[in-house]
């Protein structure tokens, strides 16, 4: 153990993760959450594959990256996604990338790609650092030293930079109504055990479709508005609605129904905010638990940016605040049990037989925390990222945004996002904890802190040299 470890006596979650509850059959009826990854036996940190047998039927954790390279990456079609997972989805968001599956999924995802390809992110990162830079305004009205609430935060700006980039000015007229349907959204999500059972499954479904159709009705309306406002019009905005209107399918030549433009809306915006909000919520807060790495990241900031807004090139200057970015995806992967998938026939995965029908668990958390592929796995270590020390790293070792085939479609967008808001915010801003309290998470496809995660921010001064510089 480095003299560093010994004096940081990580868990980074000090008393969050003890709470390891059993699995009863009222919890599951209940709907009560018990996927929390570090629930899982903690055999699985050590072993390449555990089967458990439960209630629901056989589940195989795979904690090997070679073998989640396996199932992931180089037969997907022998591992497809869980059925009950795309049903969800497609009752939540309707008939987006995140609910389909086959040939309408993969139609979907050949149409969407150029909107999220590199040259589509670059032309987003403006708006990212324009709206994090109204962002420092905000915290700059608060009194030095004040408390505010992190996550909630973060999750104002995330919004505020996924609507911009759909919809250009249009966006912030959107994000009452917006904001306004995702307070009420949660209490959509809690799936129980009549939600698997064939007897009721169908029915609750189709409540749940009802209920997000009304709850939707008032964006719907909006997004229709705002097609067809669009359609043929040459000087549209260059943002990701004109992009969706515009793509055809590069198999058939075919456009998007305005409907599929709605839901893939939908599914973007969702998925497209609480994940980074998520992520900057881990960020702030591991970096507030680990003040040398912070002070690295403020005079890598400094040095680099000497206090401007950063612009989408400035984030190869910025390798510090990349590896800043990587670990914590590591250590706090924002969607951490994600994905389950299920065996289409019987396999032999790291000699564990697998039996047609069971799932086939390969969840970041897992993965990003086994103690074969990461020495001290449970420290926050930003220069294990170094390239001399990725050297041999499996390809899996980390995911935090999946892999194969259905990975993270907004995987480049997201690091872009992400490290944007980070170099725009410290630059002016350190926080730290406002409670020494232990952190309790809350696991319902993103990890988020009980009760919210209250920080003081304070002003910075930039480093003398870089100010010297200018
Ligand atoms: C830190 C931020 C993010 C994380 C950790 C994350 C994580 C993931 C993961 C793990 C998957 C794969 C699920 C699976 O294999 O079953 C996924 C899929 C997806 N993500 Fe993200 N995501 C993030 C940000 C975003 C953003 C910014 C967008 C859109 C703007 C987005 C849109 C999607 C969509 C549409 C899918 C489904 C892709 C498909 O099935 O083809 N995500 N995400």
């Amino acid at each position: 153990m480095t003299e560093d470890a010994a004096r940081l006596p990580d868990p980074v979650l000090p008393g969050a993760l003890t709470d390891k509850p059993p699995f009863t059959f009222w919890d599951l009826i209940r709907g009560k959450r018990r996927g929390m990854p570090w629930s899982m036996p903690d055999e699985i940190y050590e072993q390449p594959v555990l089967l458990q047998k439960s209630l629901i039927g056989d589940i195989v954790y795979v904690g090997d990256p070679e073998l989640a390279k396996q199932v992931m990456i180089d037969r997907p079609a022998d591992y497809p996604k869980a059925e009950i997972e795309l049903r969800m989805f497609s009752a939540l968001f309707g008939q987006g990338l995140l609910g389909l599956d086959g040939e309408a999924w993969r139609k979907h995802r050949r149409t969407m790609a150029p909107a999220f390809d590199p040259r589509s992110v670059a032309g987003y990162a403006p708006a990212m650092a324009e709206s994090s830079e109204a962002f420092v305004q905000r915290w700059g009205n608060l009194e030095d030293g004040a408390v505010v609430e992190v996550s909630g935060d973060m999750t104002d700006l995330t919004l505020a930079i996924i609507a911009r980039t759909m919809f250009s000015g249009e966006g912030e007229a959107l994000e009452p109504v917006i904001k306004a349907i995702l307070d009420r959204a949660p209490q959509f999500s809690d799936f129980n055990l009549f939600d698997m059972l064939p007897g009721t499954r169908a029915i609750r479904m189709a409540e749940r479709e009802r209920r997000m159709q009304t709850l939707f009705a008032p964006l719907d309306e909006a997004v229709a508005a705002m097609i067809a406002r669009r359609e043929g019009r040459a000087d549209a905005p260059n943002d990701l609605l004109s992009r969706l209107i515009a793509a055809r399918d590069a198999e058939t030549g075919l456009a998007f129904t305005p409907r599929e433009v709605r839901d893939e809306l939908i599914t973007i915006f969702i998925a497209g905010h609480e994940t980074t909000a998520t992520a900057m919520t881990w960020i702030w807060y591991l970096l507030a638990r680990h003040p040398q790495e912070r002070a690295r990241l403020h005079e890598e900031l400094d040095r680099v940016l000497g206090g401007r807004r950063p612009t989408g090139a400035d984030l190869a200057d910025l390798p510090f605040a990349r590896r800043v970015v990587e670990e914590s995806l590591r250590l706090l992967p924002p969607t951490p049990g994600i994905s389950a998938r299920v065996a289409r026939r019987e396999d032999d995965l790291g000699g564990v037989k697998v039996r047609a029908g069971a799932y086939v668990v390969v969840a970041p958390w897992v993965l990003q925390r086994h103690r074969r592929t990461w020495p001290e796995a449970e420290r926050f270590d930003p220069d294990r990222w170094l390239p001399e020390r990725s050297e041999g790293r499996p390809r899996l070792a980390a995911m935090p945004f999946g892999a194969g085939p259905r990975v993270c479609i907004g995987q480049r967008l997201a690091e872009t996002e992400i490290q944007l808001i980070m170099a725009t915010l410290a630059q002016h801003y350190e926080l730290d904890l406002a409670s020494d309290a232990p952190v309790k998470l809350r696991h319902n496809v993103t990890i988020r802190p009980v009760g919210g995660l209250p920080m003081k921010v304070r002003r910075r001064e930039r480093a003398p040299a870089a100010v010297a510089a200018e």
